[in-house]
């Protein structure tokens, strides 16, 4: 297990990390979410001991990192995929990394095979593809067959069917019971594969819970109607106990509303309906709004507008165009 206490990174001014407790728990894929910048990289390496924490500490079953004995079979990591020596083949960058942790020769065999790689084991890293540099990190990670895996936005950069596969891979070795810590800014992506969420945003906590925890918490759902006889919509829905909101654009929506009872509501009161649209907020809206205050660089609201209009793109350019004019 991994456990942080009140994990605190300063890099002079700047706090990376504030504060940080929590633990990972085994045997799901705790997914680590945050916006850029929030942390979570920072995190990652003073897990690792890359980075040494202003103060709080962390632990890997109880130790620090530095003071395990070949670390690689208790934790592996997936930081930067292109940490490999370009000169390198695949085989030879696994062979020196199992030989500095006293792993058998067999194994870079095995996690080659593992990953897909085996037919380019003898290949440079240097004609490697990101998803190849990806898999040949993983193998890295694998290789010591670790109870614990940590990966870096592992999916960062890869098409499809490389996504699908990390994917499958990380469900796998949390299903094997196997701790699995793994990063990303796009709720969207957990959704799909993480058990347990650990939200950060600039670099504090802001959520420790389960996936199920969080739908529950943020899935609103609710029947958007539009119709052209809004009083005696809002008549008859009231009558039936129901509070409508308004909506955009002239619609209004009724939170958890079952659009059969409201389609036969308004049948039996003579009212038309030109809308009757089940919604449902997505998970990646209500991971934004969780961490709105704590997007580093924000654009100007929504959008980007054309120039000339009031969005401050930076006026330096007008002020220096004066300047010439005059
Ligand atoms: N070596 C460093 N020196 C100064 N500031 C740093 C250093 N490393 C990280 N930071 C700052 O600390 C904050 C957290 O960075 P970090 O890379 O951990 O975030 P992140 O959540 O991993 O972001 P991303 O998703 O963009 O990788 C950022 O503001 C970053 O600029």
């Amino acid at each position: 297990m991994i456990e942080l206490h009140q994990l605190t990174k300063r890099y002079g001014e700047k706090t990376a990390v504030q504060d940080l407790t929590f633990q990972v728990p085994q045997g799901v894929v705790t997914g680590f979410l945050g916006p850029n910048g929030a942390g979570k990289s920072t995190t990652m390496r003073m897990i690792l001991d890359l980075d040494r924490p202003s103060s709080g500490r962390v632990t890997i079953d109880g130790k620090r990192y530095g003071q395990l004995q070949e670390p690689l079979k208790y934790i592996g990591a997936l930081l930067e995929a292109k940490a490999v020596h370009p000169g390198r083949t695949a085989y030879d960058h696994l062979l020196w990394l199992a030989q500095s942790n006293r792993i058998p020769k067999q194994r870079v065999d095995r996690v080659l095979e593992l990953v897909g790689l085996a037919s380019v084991a003898k290949k440079r890293a240097r004609g490697f593809s990101l998803g190849m540099g990806q898999r040949l990190g993983i193998a890295s990670a694998l290789l010591g067959d670790p109870e614990i895996l940590m990966f870096d936005e592992p999916v960062n950069g890869l098409d499809p069917e490389g996504i699908l596969w990390i994917r499958n891979l990380m469900k796998g070795l949390a299903a094997e019971g196997r701790t699995v810590f793994v990063s990303s800014h796009l709720m969207s992506e957990m959704a799909l594969t993480a058990d347990h969420l650990v939200v950060i945003g600039r670099g504090r906590l802001l959520a420790d819970l389960s996936m199920a925890e969080f739908i529950k918490q943020n899935s609103r759902s609710a029947v958007r109607i539009r119709t052209p006889h809004v009083e005696q919509l809002l008549d008859a829905l009231r009558g039936a106990g129901l509070q409508p909101q308004s909506g955009p654009d002239g619609t209004w929506e009724i939170e958890d509303g079952d659009p059969a009872f409201l389609g036969d509501l308004a049948a039996r009161h003579g009212v038309t309906l030109h809308e009757l649209s089940p919604q449902q907020a997505s998970l990646e809206e209500a991971f934004m709004q969780m961490t709105a205050d704590s997007v580093e660089y924000q654009t100007g609201g929504g959008a980007p507008q054309p120039p000339g209009t009031d969005i401050a793109w930076g006026e330096g350019w007008q002020h220096r165009q004066q300047r010439r004019e005059n």
